[in-house]
């Protein structure tokens, strides 16, 4: 499905959106609801991403697919090796098969786990025969992927003596170990993380009760673009988040202030407010704990005509797509003078957008979603559209919503 999108007339936005819960919280809540049943989880997220989760976790079948979820494909891995009962194989997308696990494959083999490689060394699809893990310590390296982290961390206290993980090097993406941590905390699991080690003690059940996964700030960073691009006065409420979030993406609300966008904390809300113009100054972040909102963060300076720095993004070559590569792609047609390196972007202000460029989305939602704000300031046409329905079901009703005109291209 290509779309095209436009807009009939600028005007202020005022309207109010709500977003599904976190794939990130609800992708680890699953796993730990199978594995503490007493759980029961509220406002889980309706993503792609989430029903595959609930799939694997669910199917009698020998081989579990995950299509494009890392979460899943990361999470299961240690899942099902660790857990007694069943044996899979346990594949993806084209992608998937094509994005690394190595590292992790490798910390569970050296506590004893049963992972074989089904074609390229290193890659899904993985055989798992599920065992018995009486290891209690692993080294790991940091820098590539905080998924595999978090993913020992999920099934560590089901061991039958717990689980201490020595991180090795840097680490990327630390918020989403905090937040798997947070998780573990809230159920009322024990965990210590001191210098470069993370214990987490065993424990058979938790308490009944019901956890509510704030909505998904990741999605959100798509309506403070729109909000920046807008006229001043212009203003979304979004639900359901929170002060005190578990995800690192909310790192938005500060770095949203740079376009001059205020976000206003409701008690189940928030308010984006554009209250003045965007600074013209240079934009420098590190992204290395938000790699998820370098996408929508490169556009809006496109759409505003900032130069910006983004650098951290070593993780981005082996998300759902090359974003470094997509991003320089996509942008220099619309007219950016852009440079990308392995790990970081530069883009050069930019004073026009060129009008109905067609942008490829390489299967990825974000490159979909990231995009889709600049129709505010010139009509876009969005190719293979469906793609956002990996963390974002809703999103081109919502775009409707906001004033988006959105017609499908036959
Ligand atoms: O743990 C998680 O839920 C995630 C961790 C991040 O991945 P990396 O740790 O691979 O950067 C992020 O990009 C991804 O969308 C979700
Ligand atoms: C990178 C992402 O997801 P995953 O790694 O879980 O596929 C994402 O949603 O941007």
């Amino acid at each position: 499905m290509d779309l095209l999108l436009y807009v009939l007339k600028h005007k202020k936005i005022s309207q109010n959106i709500t977003i599904s819960g976190s794939k990130s919280e609800s992708n680890r809540l699953l796993i730990l609801q199978k594995l503490f049943p007493e759980i029961s989880i509220e406002n889980l997220s309706d993503s792609d991403d989430s029903v595959h989760m609930q799939h694997a976790l669910s199917t009698e079948k020998e081989l579990v697919d995950i299509g494009h979820a890392g979460t899943a494909m990361r999470f299961l891995t240690s899942y099902f090796a660790t857990t007694e009962g069943r044996n899979v194989i346990l594949t993806g997308s084209e992608r998937m098969q094509n994005r690394p696990i190595k590292i992790l494959v490798d910390a569970l083999q050296d506590l004893g786990a049963k992972i074989e490689y089904q074609d390229k060394i290193g890659y899904p699809p993985l055989k798992i025969s599920s065992t018995k893990i009486t290891k209690e310590k692993v080294q790991i390296h940091g820098n590539v992927s905080s998924q595999y982290i978090s993913s020992l961390l999920l099934v560590a206290s089901k061991l039958e003596n717990g689980l201490t993980i020595e991180l090795l090097g840097e680490i990327t993406s630390i918020p989403y170990i905090e937040m798997t941590l947070s998780l573990l905390h809230q159920l009322g699991i024990e965990t210590k993380f001191e210098g470069n080690f993370i214990q987490v003690f065993p424990k058979k059940s938790v308490q009944n009760q019901t956890i509510v996964v704030e909505s998904d700030w990741s999605s959100a960073s798509y309506f403070y673009s729109i909000v920046a691009i807008s006229e001043i006065g212009s203003e979304i409420i979004l639900s359901a988040y929170k002060n005190n979030s578990l995800q690192g993406d909310s790192c938005l609300a500060t770095i949203y202030q740079h376009f001059g966008v205020e976000t206003v904390f409701q008690e189940n809300s928030i308010t984006l407010k554009k209250i003045k113009e965007s600074s013209k100054e240079l934009l420098e972040i590190d992204l290395k704990n938000a790699p998820d909102i370098a996408q929508t963060i490169a556009v809006t300076c496109f759409a505003e005509g900032i130069a910006c720095n983004l650098t951290g993004l070593h993780t981005l070559k082996i998300k759902e797509t090359d974003r470094l590569e997509a991003l320089h792609d996509e942008l220099t047609k619309l007219g950016a003078t852009i440079s990308v390196s392995d790990k970081s972007l530069h883009l050069e202000k930019s004073a026009e957008i060129k009008k109905n460029i067609q942008i490829k989305t390489y299967n990825d939602h974000r490159m979909a979603m990231a995009f889709a704000p600049l129709a505010l300031k010139v009509p876009i046409k969005i190719l293979d559209a469906e793609v956002v329905t990996k963390s974002y079901q809703k999103f081109w009703d919502d775009m409707q919503l906001i004033g988006i005109e959105v017609d499908e291209l036959v």
